[in-house]
């Protein structure tokens, strides 16, 4: 991939994507950061747009983690080669990625998409990439409850799924961003969709996750989904990048609040040396 080539017009963000549901979002303010905003235009980003920021997708065997990468209600048309919904299973075997580059706030922004094998016996190889990771996609099958069950890393480790206990050993947990997608919502009648949603929002709440629902075979939210990770990670970035460089200005304090669920809280866990 040619990291200097222009960014395609339809991955350009100049707005924060939204979240699907207030009840579990990562947070729900309607703007980008005031901070990160205001960096971007002063072209002081640091080094955000040069870097690639890891995002790694764990769940169950076949609950649809290389297709939602793949959909082409995201990629297409610019991927030609994966422009059709595969109904076949194919079993990833240890990790694939794929690199996709946003512009964000007039920023370049590239994220690295990990696609891990969801059958233990290849899990063993998918764990040596969990590590460094920025934001863990964690995918369930909205039509199998087993397999939001296993999302609760405390459960996962008693069934011996262990990838999400894994994943997150591997990373920080106070910067790491979370996402718990729900995926196949084609498949759920209206009725099973609203009893499993209920379930998937307190799972999603108890772990701190943005919860997403969404339909590769339809496309129904994926873009929306691939554009709210890439805008989130680009804010957490900016801000660590803020905060690692000592920018921060007197008086221009982070607000926290109980409310402020929660990437605004995520920045300032991590402590810049230099502030007040
Ligand atoms: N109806 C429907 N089927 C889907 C959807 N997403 C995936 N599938 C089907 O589910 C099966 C498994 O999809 P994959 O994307 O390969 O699953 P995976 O999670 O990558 O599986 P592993 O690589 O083994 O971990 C395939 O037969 C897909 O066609 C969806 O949104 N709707
Ligand atoms: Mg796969």
């Amino acid at each position: 991939m040619n990291l200097l080539a222009p960014v395609r017009r339809d991955r350009v963000l100049a707005e924060l994507p939204q979240c699907l549901r207030k009840e579990a979002a990562l947070h729900v303010h309607k703007d980008f950061h005031p901070r990160v905003t205001g960096a971007c235009q002063e072209h002081r980003t640091g080094t955000v747009g040069f870097k690639i920021s890891k995002v790694i997708v764990v769940g169950d065997l076949s609950v649809g983690k290389t297709c939602l990468i793949n959909s082409q209600s995201i990629w297409y048309p610019f991927r030609f080669c994966k422009d059709t919904f595969d109904k076949n299973y194919k079993a990833t075997i240890g990790v694939d990625f794929e690199m996709e580059r946003f512009e964000v706030l007039g920023v370049p922004f590239s994220l690295q998409l990990w696609d891990t094998a969801g059958q233990e016996r290849f899990k063993c190889i998918a764990s040596t990439y969990y590590r460094g990771a920025q934001a863990i996609i964690i995918v369930f099958n909205l039509n199998d409850v087993a397999s939001l069950e296993h999302t609760n890393p405390l459960m996962s480790t008693v069934c011996g799924r262990q990838w999400l206990a894994d994943a997150l050993k591997e990373n920080d947990p106070s910067s790491v961003l979370l996402f718990l997608v729900g995926s196949k919502k084609d498949l759920s009648t209206p009725a099973q969709y609203v009893l499993m949603e209920k379930d998937a929002l307190r799972v999603a709440q108890e772990m701190k996750a943005e919860y997403w629902a969404v339909s590769s075979l339809t496309g129904e939210n994926v873009r929306e989904f691939f554009f709210r990770v890439a805008a989130l990670t680009f804010e957490a970035n900016v801000l660590a990048e803020l905060e690692k460089s000592g920018v921060r200005r007197i008086g221009d304090v982070v607000r926290i609040n109980s409310d402020d669920n929660n990437l605004y809280q995520t920045a300032s866990k991590k402590k810049s040396t230099c502030c007040p």
